[in-house]
């Protein structure tokens, strides 16, 4: 089987981590994975070439590939442009086309960067979280949205948090099916104490728990879950959550492995294709000095073998290449601790690689 992989450097560090991914993917490919590799613009890179954040030879590469490896998208360069042409507009609509319902963020904490997570080693060793995060839905996608006059003639901004049953039911067997896998305990995260979008949410969980009697459910309102995560994260195993809360949550979550340039994700449809890309941003601030972390990109290539290709062997391959690197002592800015040896985002490539 030959894997075709669309690949959306997109922008800021988004072409530097993807660089660095590909090396890795490159190693595979000559030892004898059957990768096959096309690059094409998205977000401002896309508006630059195409006029559009989300253009269509993208798309079209994009559902032809069985998966999609995306760096990151947006810079203040493009903060101005009109709404629908935003870089991040182009990232919703890669996800809303590809059907990409089920966003997968694992909070690992390698031992080797306790030190760098902000939490007292003893409360964060051993952290594995995972997060699935719906990602086509809620306040992200609902309708009516915009900024408009009312009634007074001032201006407002709206926006709708909208989820229906079924897309509550699908992410809901998917963040089941998930906790079955590990430690059987899910916790759903709502605010439905006051939002009926997330009171529904929760009805609908606790009807789909009676399919997973193994799994236990508890549920948390994301203030507290917020809090909770930096008082005593491993109470969690898997965290299950819509898509605003899990975007929030996740860059919470991502210090607690050191760094949000250590948080990789998966976001897959129903039949596994996947877009693999790092939890963080373009990050602006570092962007073209050769500074940003590679590895939570490098680490989506690894989710990208094991969930869409099902390359169990290879992914773990990746992972284990990772995790070499942290002991051989190599570390960028982000994670870096006197003592370790501090490395550009193309030298951590080069570990990466040599480790490989
Ligand atoms: N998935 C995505 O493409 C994505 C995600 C988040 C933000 N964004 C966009 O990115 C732009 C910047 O957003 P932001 O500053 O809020 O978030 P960001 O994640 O880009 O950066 C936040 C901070 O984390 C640092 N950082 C991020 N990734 C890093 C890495 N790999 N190595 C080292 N440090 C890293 C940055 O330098 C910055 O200080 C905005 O346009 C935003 O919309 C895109
Ligand atoms: C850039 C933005 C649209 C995106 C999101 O909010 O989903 C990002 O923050 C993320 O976490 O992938
Ligand atoms: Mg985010």
């Amino acid at each position: 089987m030959i894997m075709k992989i669309a690949v959306l450097p997109g922008d800021g560090i988004g072409p530097e981590i993807i660089a660095q991914a590909r090396r890795v993917l490159d190693v595979l490919k000559s030892d004898g994975l059957k990768i096959e590799l096309e690059e094409a613009p998205i977000g401002g890179a896309g508006y630059d070439a195409y006029g559009q954040p989300y253009p269509e030879v993208t798309q079209k590469l994009a559902r032809e590939a069985d998966a999609v490896l995306l760096g990151a998208v947006g810079g203040p360069q493009y903060d101005n442009l009109d709404r629908p042409l935003r870089p991040e507009r182009g990232l919703l609509a890669i996800r809303k086309d590809l059907n990409l319902f089920a966003n997968l963020r694992p909070a690992i904490l390698y031992p080797e960067l306790a030190n760098a997570s902000t939490l007292k080693p003893e409360v964060v060793s051993g952290l594995d979280i995972m997060i699935v995060r719906e990602l086509t839905g809620d306040i992200y996608f609902g309708q009516p949205r915009g900024i408009r006059v009312n009634d007074k003639g001032e201006r407002e901004g709206f926006n709708t948090m909208l989820y229906s049953e079924s897309e509550i039911r699908r992410i809901a067997h998917v963040a089941f099916g998930i906790a079955q896998k590990r430690q059987k305990k899910l916790c759903s995260v709502d605010k439905a104490n006051v939002l009926e979008t997330t009171e529904f949410w929760k009805e609908i969980f606790i009807d789909v728990a009676k399919e997973y009697p193994d799994v236990e459910l508890s549920h948390m309102y994301v203030d507290n879950a917020a809090m909770q995560l930096v008082r005593n994260p491993k109470q969690f195993d898997v965290m299950v959550t819509g898509n605003i809360f899990g975007d929030i949550l996740s860059d919470e979550a991502s210090m607690l492995t050191g760094s949000i340039g250590m948080l990789p994700s998966a976001s897959l449809d129903a039949n596994n294709k996947g877009l693999y890309e790092p939890s963080h941003g373009s990050a602006p601030d570092i962007a073209g000095k050769n500074l940003a972390n590679p590895l939570a990109t490098i680490l989506s290539t690894a989710m990208m073998l094991r969930y869409t290709f099902g390359q169990e062997e290879a992914a773990v391959r990746i992972e284990n290449a990772v995790k070499t690197v942290l002991k051989q002592g190599y570390r960028t800015g982000d994670i870096f601790e006197e003592g370790c040896e501090k490395v550009s985002c193309s030298g951590m490539g080069d570990a990466v690689v040599a480790a490989l």
